[in-house]
């Protein structure tokens, strides 16, 4: 990964734990939306959560999480990531008590289209105390509209007073993956705050990182932002 990627990762990591350690956010379920072929947003909700079911689109995308979770010869290794993490912790877990913890903690990964209104059809999924969703609206949506209303068929999967961890970026128009151009909805922060507020969550933190522009061959977002919204009703 390049450097500024690399610290943004380090800030949401941070932010991550805040959010976790705090202790405000715990409780039986937790939903990842997009989860992408990684782990990392994950690591610090595991010692909070009794089970985590993980979610994406693609087929490649689980299946690289699958072999991660059984072991499976030439999956990606994630402990320099949950080191780091262990390290915010103040070492109180050890990464292999860690990696062993989210093992055992995620008991589903499973196919999901945000774009549907129930996002897990044709399965019916309990609401959740917590869902994690990182940087995968704005790459899923095509437009406003299908924003607000994929964000509404996620906080229908949350509990009433459950809560909601999204990260994502700000005014990114496209990025790059290996050779692959993906175009990104242009969002800004009121917006989002806005449509949050729309659907009945409180928001209670966010944070912004912003982007140097050194790397604009690869992706153009002005920012990264973490964000914990409370679901009010
Ligand atoms: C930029 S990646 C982010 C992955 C990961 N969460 C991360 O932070 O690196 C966007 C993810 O959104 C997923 N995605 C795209 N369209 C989707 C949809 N309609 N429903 C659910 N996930 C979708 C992609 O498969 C991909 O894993």
């Amino acid at each position: 990964a390049s450097s500024q990627l690399l610290q943004v990762l380090a800030f949401l990591l941070r932010c991550l734990h805040e959010t976790f350690a705090s202790g405000n956010l715990k409780g039986k379920k937790l939903i990842e939306i997009g989860c992408g072929p990684t782990v990392y947003c994950l690591i610090s909700a595991s010692k909070y959560f009794e089970e985590m079911v993980m979610s994406d689109f693609t087929d490649c995308n689980r299946r690289e999480v699958e072999m991660w979770l059984k072991n499976e010869e030439g999956c990606y290794d994630w402990r320099p990531v949950i080191q780091f993490v262990c390290d915010l912790e103040g070492r109180s877990r050890s990464p292999e008590e860690v990696e062993q913890r989210m093992k055992q903690a995620v008991k589903q990964v499973l196919k999901c289209d945000v774009r549907e209104k129930n996002p897990f059809h044709p399965l019916t999924m309990e609401p959740a105390d917590c869902i994690v969703s990182s940087l995968c609206l704005e790459a899923a949506c095509k437009d406003q509209e299908t924003y607000r209303r994929a964000l509404g068929s996620i906080a229908a999967l949350i509990k009433p007073g459950g809560a909601l961890v999204l990260i994502g970026v700000l005014n990114e128009t496209f990025y790059l993956v290996g050779q692959h151009r993906f175009s990104c909805l242009v969002l800004s922060q009121s917006i989002i705050e806005e449509i949050l507020r729309d659907l009945g969550f409180s928001i209670k933190q966010v944070n912004i990182q912003l982007t140097d522009g050194s790397e604009k061959e690869f992706y153009d977002a002005e920012s990264f932002f973490h964000l914990v919204a409370h679901k009010t009703k």
